[in-house]
């Protein structure tokens, strides 16, 4: 079923998320509930502490609409094991600072190892937008937000917005 999204600032959006010990079904039923959720959003990515689980799990879907079939990917304990010299720029955007958007320079490539939901150890190199996608997911892992690769005034000015759009989200 669909959870609520923590909007930023929230403490538990900066908090280390503990690695998980072996998948369970309760867990995998949680990436099924983050799978719908990102879809509702609509998001391309989420992880679980942006639903205030503070598991290493993260989902991500970035085929765009009406460009082929979805492809939902379930990782837990995703690491980065190799990334490439060069680097992309992309739009970020995140489902915990809604409608705010800015550009974020990442390795262009990235490869990754994780668990999957049958408990198998997966690797696979990423590009483009599921790079980008894919690091800002991990980055949720370990307490940070595209917000925190901006200028000190850039990431006060969005983090107001967000604090502001939360109050009337509160009063609605
Ligand atoms: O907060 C999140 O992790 C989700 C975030 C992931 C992300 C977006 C863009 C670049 C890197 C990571 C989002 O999905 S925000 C919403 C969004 O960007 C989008 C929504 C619908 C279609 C396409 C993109
Ligand atoms: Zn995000």
């Amino acid at each position: 079923m669909k959870r609520p999204i923590l909007i930023h600032p929230d403490p538990r959006l900066k908090k280390l998320a503990d690695p998980v010990a072996d998948v369970s079904d309760t867990l995998r039923v949680l990436a099924d509930d983050m799978l719908e959720t990102m879809y509702d959003a609509p998001g391309i990515g989420l992880a679980a502490p942006q639903i205030g689980i503070l598991q290493r799990l993260i989902v991500l879907d970035c085929v765009k609409e009406g460009d082929g079939p979805a492809r939902p990917l379930v990782m837990f304990n995703p690491e980065v094991i190799a990334r490439s010299d060069e680097t992309s720029a992309y739009e970020e955007g995140c489902l915990s600072i809604p409608e705010q958007y800015a550009e974020v320079t990442r390795p262009a490539e990235v490869s990754v190892r994780w668990m999957d939901r049958d408990g198998n150890l997966r690797e696979e190199t990423f590009d483009k937008l599921w790079a980008t996608c894919v690091q800002h997911e991990i980055d949720h892992l370990d307490g940070k937000l595209f917000i925190d690769y901006l200028s000190p005034m850039k990431r006060q000015m969005m983090t107001r917005k967000s604090q502001k759009l939360k109050r009337e989200r509160a009063r609605a």
